[in-house]
């Protein structure tokens, strides 16, 4: 499904500010794995996804989407194929728009030029159902202004929008982390449902280890540009937090240095 093969990143190449931020990555994700990504400060997993999106393109390797190499094809050609939830409640969405323009744009994504941006009765009627399985109460405010919501409705509504044309890849970039526990919990478990209904290829960096070991099949663990450890299911499910750190710990060399992490 995704093919990431020997991909190098490097910043400011050929400067004394040279920087790897990807060295030599090699993954491959089968149909509805669902992969958690975590690693020290600076690792490269934002890096990774911004390859993986096409907002940046490596300058060594390839992607390829189920056989399809993307390297060249701009973000904007790949959001048929990719959703992607940022961390900024902020980003994902147009504050000064309402919920159903918000949305309709999402609908728009990926479908045939000259497919018109308005909101007819047809189309309201989607939103309210697809708004619905949210379970938050949304549907009720389809003409709200989106910046009126709070972070964790506004969350909820980017992860819809990210996967309301059923893209292959669901790309989480953290987006559980500047919500409070509760609505990260939330966020959390919709996460789960939506990846689960929809059989989601989904790639999620985090900065909660307890979350890392619990959901998905396989969890990577990056540091310095490279993915270091890469977990299947059968022992993931057993790892406990003070192990995955250990495990970190021995094959580094160093602690796993993150500002933000979050035990459990
Ligand atoms: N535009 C850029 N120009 C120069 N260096 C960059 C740029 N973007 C990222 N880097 C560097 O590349 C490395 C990888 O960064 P990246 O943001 O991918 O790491 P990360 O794992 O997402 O880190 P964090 O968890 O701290 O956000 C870091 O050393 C970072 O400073």
């Amino acid at each position: 499904m995704l093919d990431i093969k020997n991909v190098t990143k490097l910043f400011n190449p050929g400067t004394p500010d040279e920087k790897a931020a990807l060295v030599d990555i090699r993954l491959s994700l089968k149909e509805g794995d669902f992969v958690t990504v975590i690693g020290s400060n600076g690792a490269g997993k934002s890096t990774l996804m911004n390859i993986i999106s096409g907002v940046m393109k490596p300058d060594i390797g390839e992607v390829s989407i189920d056989g399809t190499k993307v390297s060249s094809s701009s973000e904007y050609q790949r959001s048929r194929w990719i959703g992607r939830v940022f961390q900024d409640p902020m980003a994902g969405t147009a504050p000064h728009m309402t919920i159903e323009e918000n949305l309709a744009i999402a609908y728009r994504r990926g479908r045939r030029r000259g497919l018109s941006w308005g909101v007819n009765a047809a189309k309201r009627k989607l939103f309210s159902e697809q708004l619905e399985r949210l379970g938050i109460g949304l549907e009720n405010r389809l003409k709200a202004k989106v910046g009126l919501l709070s972070g964790g409705e506004r969350q909820a509504l980017s992860l819809l929008m990210a996967t309301f044309t059923q893209p292959q890849i669901l790309l989480l970039d953290e987006h559980t982390a500047a919500l409070d526990p509760a609505r990260a919990e939330l966020i959390t478990k919709l996460t789960e449902r939506v990846v689960r209904e929809m059989k989601l290829t989904t790639l999620m960096v985090t900065h909660n280890m307890e979350q890392a070991i619990r959901l998905g099949n396989r969890l990577i663990m990056m540091d310095k540009g490279r993915i270091i450890l890469d977990i299947p299911e059968e022992r993931k499910e057993h790892l406990t937090v003070d192990q995955l750190l250990g495990e970190f710990e021995q094959i580094s060399g160093h602690k796993l240095a993150d500002d933000r992490i979050v035990l459990g």
